[in-house]
């Protein structure tokens, strides 16, 4: 197996998570480089990359394969810099992860003619979380792992690319730019959009209410999760999604009103269609084990409420030694039972859990 070389611009979530995926081909050296010190620090000691680098020209010099795992406006700005002024291998592969793709593949068109090709990329898994030491090895398994190269003509490129992305595990589905960011605007963009929406919402009633916030458990939790999001990463999608997002808003207005009137002349029949029509498509969505933007794989427990029980099955996990990323209590009230969600990161891990606690204990356990 011949030695190649890989760069990670941006080591982040996603960079350090895919830089760390990388090594898993055994035979790849990983240069990283992020303008932040502590990170670039931090990434080497985690173990994440191989070589830091002073710059990201540095780190992408003599590369077969480069990443830029940065902010978007960030990517698109320095792909004009490495379009004209970086001393880039022949043959060599440039993609990213970024969240939109119509500006930066325009970007990227400085590339062609050139002795270096870019195929834009966009695992479809994250979190809320952002920064190197929310990096995991198996962050994109099962996810799908978008590519949007610039024409047919990349095609070699583009198969180059995902033989390489293999060891990340997931199922990479080749689309135009133009598809993307009318899908992801759709499924993500335009969701933070309303998240972020929500949130405030709250904020401004509990000026009136300050006990609203403690009532804002359980659903209002699950619905705003992504609001949690890093405000930079998605103040640059939302400004290089802006055309698709004033389409989502704009429909999302209509639909409100319809909804509006349907409840001010209190049509019951519409009102019962509108819940269930929703409930009987979100049902049929693919589960979580088949990818697209989830990223934990629940299991849910119900616990009478006590101390007891949540020690009793955190415990029994980690004898076994099967980790888990977080635990959180949901509707839960003294005398009855409440909800512990348990999150894996795989589906195996979720699996060996479920057979454990079912073997163990006699609580009720089931996924969603
Ligand atoms: N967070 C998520 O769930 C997902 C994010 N993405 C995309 O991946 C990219 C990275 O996102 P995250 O890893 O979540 O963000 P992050 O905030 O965790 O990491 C971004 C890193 O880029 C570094 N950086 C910023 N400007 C730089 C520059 N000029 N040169 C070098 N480093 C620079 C920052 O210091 C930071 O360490 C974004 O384009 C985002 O849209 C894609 C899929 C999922
Ligand atoms: O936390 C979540 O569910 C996300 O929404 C993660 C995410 C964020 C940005 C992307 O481009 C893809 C996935």
């Amino acid at each position: 197996m011949s030695e190649l070389k890989a760069a990670i611009i941006g080591l982040g979530l996603i960079g350090g998570s895919l830089a760390l995926a990388i090594q898993r081909h055994g035979n790849v050296t990983v240069t990283g480089f992020d303008a932040d010190p502590v990170t670039l620090r931090e990434a080497q000691t985690l173990g994440v990359i191989h070589h830091s680098a002073g710059s990201a020209a540095e780190a992408a010099e003599g590369c077969d394969y480069i990443f830029f795992a940065t902010p978007v406006n960030e990517t698109v700005r320095m792909l004009k810099e490495a379009a004209s002024g970086w001393n880039l291998k022949e043959g060599a592969i440039l993609s990213d992860t970024g969240s939109t793709k119509t500006w930066i593949m325009e970007e990227a068109g400085r590339f062609a003619g050139g002795n270096a090709v870019f195929v834009g990329g966009h695992p479809m898994a994250g979190s809320h979380k952002s920064g190197v030491r929310a990096a995991r090895e198996h962050l994109f398994e099962n996810a799908y792992y978008l590519l949007t190269p610039a024409g047919r003509k990349d095609a070699p490129a583009v198969r180059k690319l995902e033989s390489f992305l293999s060891v990340t595990k997931a199922k990479t589905a080749v689309v135009s730019a133009a598809e993307h960011d009318t899908m992801t605007a759709v499924v993500s963009h335009f969701p933070h959009v309303v998240a972020a929406s929500l949130v405030r919402r709250l904020e401004q009633e509990t000026e009136e209410m300050p006990f609203t916030r403690e009532l804002a458990a359980g659903g209002f939790r699950d619905i705003t999760r992504i609001a949690s999001s890093d405000p930079v990463m998605w103040r640059d999608i939302t400004l290089q999604n802006r055309d698709e997002l004033i389409d989502q808003l704009d429909l999302w207005i209509e639909e409100m009103n319809a909804v509006r009137e349907m409840i001010e002349s209190g049509d019951a029949e519409s009102i019962h269609e509108f819940y269930g029509g929703a409930k009987a498509y979100r049902d049929t969505l693919p589960a979580k084990s088949q990818g697209a933007l989830y990223t934990t794989f629940d299991l849910n427990v119900n616990i009478p409420d006590s101390p007891g029980a949540i020690s009793e099955i955190a415990g029994s996990l980690a004898d076994a030694g099967i980790s888990i990323t977080n635990v959180r209590i949901v509707e839960s009230r003294t005398d009855v039972f409440g909800i512990m969600v348990v999150s894996f990161q795989t589906t195996e891990d979720r699996e060996k859990g479920r057979i454990l606690l079912s073997e163990r204990t006699n609580y009720d356990i089931y996924i969603t």
